[in-house]
């Protein structure tokens, strides 16, 4: 019986004003072990994958029948194995690295049928927009449209010097929520802003030049109405430079808080009691996480019955790398 195991990285996205345009890989993975199997069963590992679903109305599963129909072969049996270290409904993509994760390994399974872009358009039309799930299939930063018919994108290699420090609260925050208090129309002036300062965003990013994010990464579009959803965020987002930040945004649609750092600043300590004190006077419980830009999208490998199970591979190996 052919496995595959894939790895894919979570993800932030927008990084301020690039909303639903911008993304960036983050060295924090899930796993998928998937096998073409006699009868449907699902191994769901660790406390982020609670209350999922264990049967074929999983994402996974769900994804995975689509590549195979695309691809024009039957396979409607299927082994699936989940390990995560992304939180769900944080804000750091677990639904975009579930979407890549499950297109991957279906698409191993039927000899890569489907190029790149092809999962690249089916991951977006689920997802609805490329930001996410283009930092997640690629790897490094994403900068991509949707137009409702097609996506396109340019990736960028991150900064060396690039690191980024996120506070996950507790609680979570769904996607769709976080939307749902958005206007359905802004002024020219607010367009204009978030026009610049994306455009600024990226062009310091693919230079190099860290202290234009200072300038950049701030929006006008989403983070103003998202605010009152998280308890602290706008104080983060207005003083973090103060302490050490190269910039701070809401990671995707929250609640997570992300902002980035260069390495060599020596400042780290500063930063991440600010974030923690800044949270813990709202009363809002957070985990503080240093993360690098992941700069590997999606891996796939094929693995045999001598290898470990995932639930073994994690225990023996750990996690986070
Ligand atoms: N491994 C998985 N298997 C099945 N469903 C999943 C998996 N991971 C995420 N999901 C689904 O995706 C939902 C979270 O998606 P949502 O877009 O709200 O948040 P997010 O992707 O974590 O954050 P963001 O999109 O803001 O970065 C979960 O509640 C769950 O329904
Ligand atoms: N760009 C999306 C990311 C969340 O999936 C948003 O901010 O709503």
């Amino acid at each position: 019986m052919r496995k595959v195991r894939v790895k894919v990285p979570a993800s932030t996205a927008n990084l301020g004003p690039g909303f639903d345009s911008l993304g960036m890989a983050l060295n924090l993975y899930a796993w998928i072990d998937m096998a073409i199997a006699e009868k449907t069963s699902f191994h769901l590992i660790g406390d982020q994958m609670k209350g999922l679903p264990t049967d074929k109305s999983n994402l996974i599963y769900k994804v995975a029948q689509m590549v195979f129909e695309e691809a024009g072969v039957h396979h409607p049996e299927l082994e699936i194995a989940m390990y995560s270290d992304i939180p769900l409904t944080r804000g750091l993509g677990s639904s975009a690295s579930a979407i890549v994760g499950a297109l991957a390994a279906a698409n191993a399974l039927v000899d890569n049928k489907l190029s790149n872009d092809q999962l690249f358009q089916i991951a977006t039309r689920l997802e609805k927009h490329p930001d996410n799930v283009g930092a997640s299939l690629f790897g490094g930063i994403v900068v991509a449209f949707w137009d409702g018919d097609r996506a396109e994108y340019i990736r960028l290699e991150p900064d060396e010097h690039l690191e980024a420090l996120v506070a996950i609260p507790a609680f979570q925050l769904s996607t769709e929520k976080a939307r749902g208090v958005m206007p359905q129309q802004v002024s020219m002036k607010d367009a204009v802003f978030n026009l610049s300062h994306s455009s600024l965003l990226v062009a310091a990013l693919s230079t190099g030049n860290l202290d234009m994010i200072r300038h950049a990464m701030k929006d006008a579009l989403h983070q103003p109405y998202r605010a009152p959803l998280i308890p602290g965020m706008s104080k983060i987002l207005e003083e973090a430079v103060q302490h050490g930040a190269l910039g701070a945004a809401l990671s995707g649609a929250g609640p997570t808080i992300l902002t980035l750092m260069d390495s060599r600043s020596g400042r780290k300590e500063e930063l991440e009691a600010f974030l923690k004190d800044t949270l813990k006077a709202e009363h809002i419980e957070a985990e503080a996480l240093w993360l690098k830009p992941s700069r590997e999208g999606v891996t796939v490998q094929f693995i045999g019955a001598d290898d470990a199970q995932l639930s073994e591979m994690i225990k023996n190996q750990g996690v986070r790398c």
